[in-house]
């Protein structure tokens, strides 16, 4: 079995985050590993606080798994601080591993500052240098680029401007797009778009977490980029498709949802 890990910040509500990486690497048949980059209070509804962990404790977790397991593939999530993403690169710089997917994470769903604007510029020179694979979203994206992206052509603009900047491969999501969830995928050659019919929920939190999470896990599993996209796109479809109405807010979508239906207990446990 290969071996996954998530360096990312950890989600009371287990739907997006630390949580919903490891329950995807978990139901994609790799081993999960997390390196904890913050703490959120959050919930459905919101993130309502969020304590950073110090640099040095982050590279203390990072060395306790690089000196002792083998790593096949590494998600980057949640980085808060510039403090953070000097911490983080700077130890990836030291073990080189291969397969960085890098989800820059920027504000949450409900609006929260999950990356301090300020770190922008530590996350273009340190962190996108160093990934095999990006996934902004279009916010996102837009914040890297500075140009306003919504629809195919500004994508595929953006994705060359990412691609510039370092990133292997760069996969710009159309969760935010007004009608289709189409994603676009960069390899530095060649533009491959990934449709689906948006799917009407209000459930989606941690999509962006969970698509990065998939990709990681099948590029460690020896897909080539487009192979895992292609499955990380699947899987986030199938997941939005039979997402959980759990609290009050944005629920977390489903990551077990085919292993349940193909064990047969799907209707046992649903409710
Ligand atoms: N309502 C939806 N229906 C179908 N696919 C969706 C929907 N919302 C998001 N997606 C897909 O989920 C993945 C995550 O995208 P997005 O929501 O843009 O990321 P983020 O969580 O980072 O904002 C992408 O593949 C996107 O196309
Ligand atoms: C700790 C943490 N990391 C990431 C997200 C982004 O979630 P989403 O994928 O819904 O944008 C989040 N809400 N919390």
């Amino acid at each position: 079995m290969k071996h996954v890990l998530t360096i990312a910040g950890s989600d009371t509500c287990g739907g997006a985050g630390i949580q919903a990486d490891l329950k995807t690497f978990s139901a994609q048949g790799t081993y999960g590993m997390s390196v904890i980059t913050a703490v959120t209070v959050q919930n459905t509804q919101g993130v309502f606080g969020c304590q950073d962990i110090d640099p040095e404790i982050i590279q203390g977790q990072i060395d306790a798994i690089f000196t002792d397991i083998e790593v096949s593939a590494v998600k980057i999530g949640m980085v808060s601080q510039i403090a953070t993403i000097h911490a983080i690169a700077d130890k990836l710089e030291q073990y080189q591993p291969k397969n960085i997917v890098l989800d820059p994470v920027m504000i949450s769903k409900s609006g929260f500052d999950l990356m301090q604007p300020e770190a922008k510029e530590a996350l273009i020179s340190r962190l996108i240098p160093l990934a095999y694979v990006i996934t902004p979203n279009l916010p996102e994206a837009e914040v890297i680029t500075g140009m306003k992206i919504n629809d195919l052509a500004s994508m595929e603009q953006a994705a060359r401007m990412i691609y510039e900047m370092g990133a292997k491969n760069v996969l710009i999501k159309g969760g935010h797009l007004e009608n289709d969830a189409t994603d676009l995928l960069f390899d530095g050659e060649k533009i491959v778009t990934l449709q689906s019919d948006r799917i009407q929920t209000k459930n989606t939190h941690g999509t962006g977490c969970t698509l990065s999470s998939c990709i990681a896990a099948n590029l460690a599993k020896g897909k080539t980029v487009e192979e895992a996209v292609r499955t990380a796109k699947e899987y986030i479809t199938t997941a939005i498709a039979h997402a959980l109405d759990i609290g009050k807010g944005v629920g977390p979508t489903n990551h077990f949802y085919e292993l349940y239906t193909k064990a047969g207990i799907w209707d046992e446990i649903k409710d």
